[in-house]
């Protein structure tokens, strides 16, 4: 009889890779097929490749689109990392959003490539640990939060009416001092709102009220993301939170939930006793995170690029939105 020892976990070694979410203004983005000879050869994926050794990151991802693209590389902004084990190896992938690059785009490699809608892909199979990145790219960069109880019910609908009317396509109702009755009747006007424009709301704290409310999903605090062992009813819609540190970005993680809001990054009002994180924090504790991160705490819509320069999906603000 013979043994097989497998190596301890510690031990398999994990490949490096990076790929490009090559980005148009409209959101089209570029997939590529794996060639013939390759593993999973068919399937779309991300153009990238394995990092070289004493390769960077930006380095390997500027390489591998100038081989197998002919582009090059002018502006890239990190993202989501992930790692997964495939039977041929365990891969750590590195996602950068590529939004500007020069040059004529030809595939090199024979590979077929085809631009894609986030909402509408047309192409298949895709490799497998590409799945949450797919989800990833329907997320838009800003998430509005209201802020009813301080500036009124009726203000609170107009500019959020406004921001709809201007482009915003995500928001959590949170209102923590809001009376039951009141809070469900807010929510049921700001959600007919939002589904004229396709935007989705998270309601903060209450799966239940989301349910009846017909809200696309629920927002947990940092305290309800600390106690729960499984995510709030998988099937149903949406699952952020909200996190302060990295204990609490690796419950998110533990839980899957589609996204995360990290902060805040400047001390602000809502939340006077929390330290601010500040940039440098902010980017060095999401380096190699798998969820999307929105920043929060005293940004305004001209953070957003230094935001996702961080590796940030975007900003969450609750004020300034309209
Ligand atoms: N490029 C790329 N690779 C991905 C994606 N998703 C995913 O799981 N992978 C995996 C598949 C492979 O196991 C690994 C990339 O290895 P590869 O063989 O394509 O790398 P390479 O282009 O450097 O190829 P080679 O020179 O070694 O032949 O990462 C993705 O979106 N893009």
């Amino acid at each position: 009889m013979s043994h097989i020892t497998l190596p301890s976990p510690e031990f398999i070694p994990i490949v490096e890779v990076v790929a490009a979410v090559i980005l148009q203004p409209d959101g089209r983005f570029l997939l590529a097929q794996r060639p013939k000879g390759k593993v999973y050869s068919g399937y779309w994926e991300f153009p990238g490749g394995k990092v070289e050794s004493g390769e960077s990151l930006l380095y390997a991802l500027e390489r591998e689109l100038w081989e197998e693209l002919g582009i090059h590389v002018r502006y890239a902004q990190p993202w989501i990392s992930r790692t997964f084990t495939y039977a041929h190896a365990t891969v750590r992938l590195h996602f950068f959003r590529v939004v500007e690059w020069e040059g004529k785009l030809i595939p090199r490699e024979m590979q077929a490539v085809s631009w894609q809608m986030p909402q509408e892909i047309a192409v298949s199979p895709i490799l497998p640990a590409n799945g949450p990145i797919l989800q990833a790219l329907l997320l838009p960069p800003l998430y509005a939060i209201t802020t009813a109880s301080e500036i009124g019910i009726e203000s609170a609908l107009q500019r959020i009416d406004l921001a709809l009317q201007n482009g915003l396509r995500l928001l959590q109702i949170r209102e923590k001092q809001m009376e039951k009755d009141k809070l469900r009747e807010f929510a049921e006007k700001i959600i007919a709102l939002a589904h004229l424009h396709q935007a989705k709301v998270l309601i903060n704290s209450d799966a239940e009220l989301a349910r009846e409310t017909g809200a696309d999903g629920v927002h947990l605090t940092s305290a309800q993301l600390m106690e729960i062992s499984c995510r709030p009813d998988p099937e149903y819609g949406l699952c952020g939170a909200s996190c302060h540190n990295a204990e609490e970005l690796y419950a998110a993680e533990l839980l899957r939930l589609d996204f995360v809001v990290l902060g805040p990054i400047q001390s602000t009002l809502s939340h006077p006793g929390l330290p601010p994180l500040g940039w440098r924090k902010f980017a060095s504790i999401i380096r190699d995170y798998p969820l999307p991160v929105y920043a929060l705490g005293g940004l305004s819509s001209e953070d957003l690029v230094i935001a996702q320069e961080m590796g940030a999906q975007g900003i969450a603000m609750m004020r300034g939105v309209a």
